[in-house]
């Protein structure tokens, strides 16, 4: 399977950059290969079993030529008497010992390549997901994914298949020159002296017009959206009488397919006169010369000499024309471990891999302060986000957070989740500076009801249950029904079990919210974060929600980034941030009294909205 990938090669595999091989890329994979260590007993063996499988596969081009030998009376090995039956024996006997050994090489290989490669995933997707925010707010999710995949699956080919191939191509190699000269040093010589440069120069050509050949696909590509554009702008196309200029456009575009197809067709037949001449008149020189060593019994040359001769030069054809295509992948397999060990160089969160380990440790009550809290995002250091905030959040208070958009107020809650760290001034909970809990000790006790719920592909059981790992079907809809959640789950013929996400029911936003609040009314954490929907849900909804919010908010802090002032009247304590500052501070009827205040004149915005 690796195998077939390896020679096609997938898209992705294809744009992946070739690295150089250098010392420090070779300390690179030695990093890497420091995953085979645990399974290095299964490794050795394989590469044994490699090189037996490699020289027994050697052994066949002698018992061809002594087979020959035989049939005409000639003992063409000491050891081997000139008997056909007892060469058969013997050819049967290393065939079966091949069999054996080709079995383990590429299972113990394979075991090898799939545990380790595992290992190095799941490393590599831990780290990813404790990295911190920033190191994604700087790269584009998909594209860190595909690539990662791509780089993993050219690792995987290249320990699965490519370096074992080598490895045998490099013995096949070798062995097959040393005997080949065993055989006939003249033979040999003049084999060498045009092999080489015949392989060279096809390999050369076959690029040349591999790349011929991808531009004329390119350019058919480039047809086919003409093709596409105007079909899909007909309407405009006729609507401007543009048919001439567009069947113009696209009889261009044929023509120049047309004839990098004919440049390419010309190169192609030249190589396949190269091919037929070259190739093919070296093998009948060496033939014809072989033929005439034997004719005048040049050193006891016999025609099962020649024969062993020629199997072996096709041997040793074959592994040199397959070693450039095994060194790209190589260099390939050097770029994807580097960028592969360049996340794992990354430096994580402090999140233990051991769910046990992230169990809290220190309790929070829920007093929450911002002292002088000055931010900007790393992405973007001119940009100064939060400036000077200073508040206090007593534990059980509802804190409302209002500004208009782009003021910082999601910023602020990244802040208390310990997403990002203020550059200056500090958050403290119970009084305590932040960086003396642990960072799980705060996530855990913080939960956050977001504006865009993202509910993963599962049940609405698993979903719910994703606030607190492990709970039970019970707590789940003890949990859903003070959410507001139970009636309309226990609607779906599969109530709980239902799937949501793409193969399951699309559930809308006040539905999504009113999961979400039972997801962290499980949790049941000291402090909540609301990042109240901006997308008015219709006031059937919005009172469910709402309910569910006034259960879920009780006996604990909240802190409410309030979109729509009217549910925030009744909090104990309503910031005002403009620009990253906090320009006033209050409860509702204080903020009001302000005439210039921007409270006052965001609340009267809405009312006569
Ligand atoms: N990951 C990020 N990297 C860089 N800048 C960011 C990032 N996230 C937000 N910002 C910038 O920080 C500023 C404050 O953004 P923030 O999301 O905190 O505002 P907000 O008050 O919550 O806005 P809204 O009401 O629209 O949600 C904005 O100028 C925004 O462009």
């Amino acid at each position: 399977m690796a195998r077939q990938r390896l020679n096609s090669g997938n898209a992705a595999e294809k744009e992946l950059p070739k690295a150089k091989l250098n010392k420090q890329s070779l300390q690179n994979i030695g990093k890497l290969l420091s995953y085979i260590k645990p399974y290095k007993a299964k490794f050795i063996g394989g590469l044994i079993f490699l090189v037996l499988s490699s020289l027994t596969g050697l052994a066949f081009p002698g018992f061809f030529g002594a087979l020959i030998d035989a049939a005409q009376g000639k003992q063409r090995y000491a050891f081997m008497p000139a008997n056909l039956t007892t060469i058969g024996e013997v050819a049967i006997a290393v065939l079966f010992v091949q069999a054996f050994v080709s079995y383990f090489r590429i299972t113990w290989f394979v075991q090898v390549a799939e545990k380790s490669l595992a290992d190095i995933r799941r490393d590599t997707y831990f780290k990813l997901i404790t990295l911190p925010m920033n190191f994604f707010s700087n790269r584009r999710v998909g594209e860190l994914n595909s690539r990662i995949s791509a780089d993993l699956s050219q690792i995987q080919d290249t320990l699965t298949t490519t370096i074992a191939e080598a490895i045998r191509q490099i013995i096949i190699l070798v062995g097959g020159i040393i005997l080949l000269m065993v055989v006939s040093i003249k033979l040999t010589f003049a084999l060498l002296i045009v092999l080489p440069f015949l392989i060279a120069t096809a390999i050369f050509f076959g690029k040349f017009i591999r790349k011929l050949s991808r531009q004329a696909q390119d350019k058919l590509a480039d047809s086919n959206t003409i093709v596409e554009e105007t079909l899909q702008g007909i309407a405009n196309v006729k609507a401007f009488v543009n048919e001439a200029f567009e069947a113009a456009r696209y009889d261009k575009n044929l023509r120049d397919v047309v004839n990098l197809a004919i440049k390419g067709s010309k190169y192609r037949g030249l190589f396949g006169a190269f091919i037929v001449f070259c190739l093919f008149g070296t093998i009948f020189g060496e033939i014809w010369y072989g033929s005439y060593l034997v004719s005048i019994h040049d050193n006891g040359f016999t025609f099962g000499k020649l024969t062993t001769f020629i199997v072996y030069a096709a041997f040793i054809s074959a592994a040199m024309g397959s070693l450039p295509d095994l060194y790209a992948n190589i260099q390939k397999a050097v770029g994807s471990s580097e960028r592969v060990l360049e996340i794992l160089a990354e430096e994580g969160e402090e999140v233990s891999i051991d769910a046990e380990e992230n169990k809290v440790k220190k309790r929070i009550d829920g007093n929450i302060s911002f002292n002088n809290v000055n931010f900007h995002y790393p992405s973007r250091p001119e940009i100064e986000v939060l400036k000077g905030v200073s508040f206090d959040a007593a534990a059980g208070q509802k804190i409302a957070i209002v500004g208009p958009s782009g003021s910082g107020k999601s910023t602020m809650a990244s802040l208390i989740l310990q997403f990002y760290h203020p550059q200056n001034g500090n958050i403290t909970f119970d009084g305590k500076p932040a960086d003396e809990f642990a960072l799980t000790d705060i996530r855990n006790q913080v939960a956050i009801v977001p504006q865009d719920v993202l509910l993963f592909g599962g049940s609405i059981l698993e979903n719910i249950a994703y606030g607190k790992l492990g709970s039970n079907r019970e707590e789940v809809i003890e949990a859903a029904k003070k959410a507001n959640a139970h009636n309309f789950i226990s609607n779906f013929p599969e109530g709980y079990d239902t799937l949501v996400g793409e193969r399951g029911v699309k559930l809308s936003g006040g539905q999504r919210q009113r999961i979400a609040i039972a997801r962290a009314l499980l949790r049941n954490p000291s402090i909540l974060i609301l990042d109240e929907a901006t997308s008015s849900l219709d006031s059937e909804s919005e009172r469910l929600v709402q309910e569910a919010l006034e259960v879920l908010m009780k006996d604990r802090t909240s802190i409410i980034i309030a979109h729509r002032l009217s549910t925030i009247r009744e909090a104990d304590k309503i910031i005002v941030l403009d620009k990253g500052t906090i320009t006033e501070t209050g409860s509702h009827a204080e903020l009001m009294h302000n005439e210039t205040g921007l409270y006052r004149y965001l609340s009267q915005l809405q009312l006569e909205a």
